[in-house]
């Protein structure tokens, strides 16, 4: 990989959920490139096409059209099981509900990824990464053992255990107390810094957004905006200009 291959970059990347008169156009011309060692945070009111944005370039769902190239790979060149393969391989995903397996410990939640990836599951690897989220003393709980911060962070250790170039999180900290939330944005932060990795958020919590290099926004499936270096205050300035922008033209449209 050279050093200007992008992490990741999408290119006019449609989505149309449904069809006929009922379709939705939930992403309408994306365009973006992310350097390899960059934190984005993706915001906009609801409904504007952030976790459909997320689902695309991780490939667990198929744009209608452009293409979305990760790490140097174009998604739509390969069929399902490459695809899977793939984002196995170079892509991390944390979801706001932590997704653990219930019935499976800690260590084998973040040992599953690398089952899957067919390589040989490598524990000590795993719990080295566990360390770095600060629960090598809970190896054999199972999730329903664990607040929901420390769940939030086996997800992150989950994702972080096949050392993607990608990391994807949908409102990461959407279900977490303050303390919790800022534990796992700093872990997200030090996977950029620490190991080169690129993170691309969602969150609709300005103090959150606050902790990428530069926050994009998003309003009625477009990029309508970019913020490098952004602070919480600043953030917050911009949504409320986007929430009142999209609520003046849906009384303009009669919605
Ligand atoms: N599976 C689906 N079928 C039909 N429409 C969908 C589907 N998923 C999303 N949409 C629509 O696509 C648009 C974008 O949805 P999306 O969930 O990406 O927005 P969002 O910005 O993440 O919203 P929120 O902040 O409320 O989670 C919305 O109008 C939504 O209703």
């Amino acid at each position: 990989m050279t050093r200007q291959t992008k992490a990741l970059r999408l290119d006019d990347v449609r989505k149309v959920h449904g069809a006929g008169p009922t379709a939705v156009t939930a992403l309408d011309g994306i365009t973006l490139a992310l350097p390899p060692g960059t934190f984005t945070a993706v915001m906009g009111p609801s409904g504007s096409g952030k976790s459909t944005l997320l689902q695309c370039a991780a490939g667990l769902d198929r744009p209608t059209g452009g293409s979305v190239v990760v790490d140097g790979v174009e998604l739509a060149g390969h069929d399902e099981a490459a695809r899977t393969r793939l984002r196995r391989q170079r892509i991390g995903f944390v979801f706001q509900q932590f997704n653990l397996l219930p019935t499976l410990t800690v260590l084998q939640n973040v040992l599953l990824p690398l089952r899957l990836a067919g390589e040989k599951a490598d524990p000590g690897h795993a719990v080295a990464v566990l360390e770095r989220v600060g629960l090598a003393g809970r190896l054999g709980h199972r999730p329903a053992e664990l607040s929901g911060g420390q769940q939030q962070r086996v997800a992150i250790a989950r994702a972080l255990v096949t050392r993607p170039s990608v990391i994807f999180a949908d409102e990461p900290t959407g279900a977490l107390d303050t303390r919790s939330a800022r534990d796992v944005l700093n872990l997200l932060a030090e996977s950029v810094r620490d190991h080169g990795q690129t993170v691309v958020m969602v969150t609709h919590d300005p103090v959150a957004a606050a902790y990428a290099d530069s926050v994009l926004f998003l309003a009625d499936g477009r990029i309508v905006g970019h913020l490098p270096e952004p602070t919480a205050d600043a953030v917050a300035e911009r949504m409320a200009g986007l929430g009142e922008t999209a609520a003046q033209r849906r009384i303009l449209e009669g919605v």
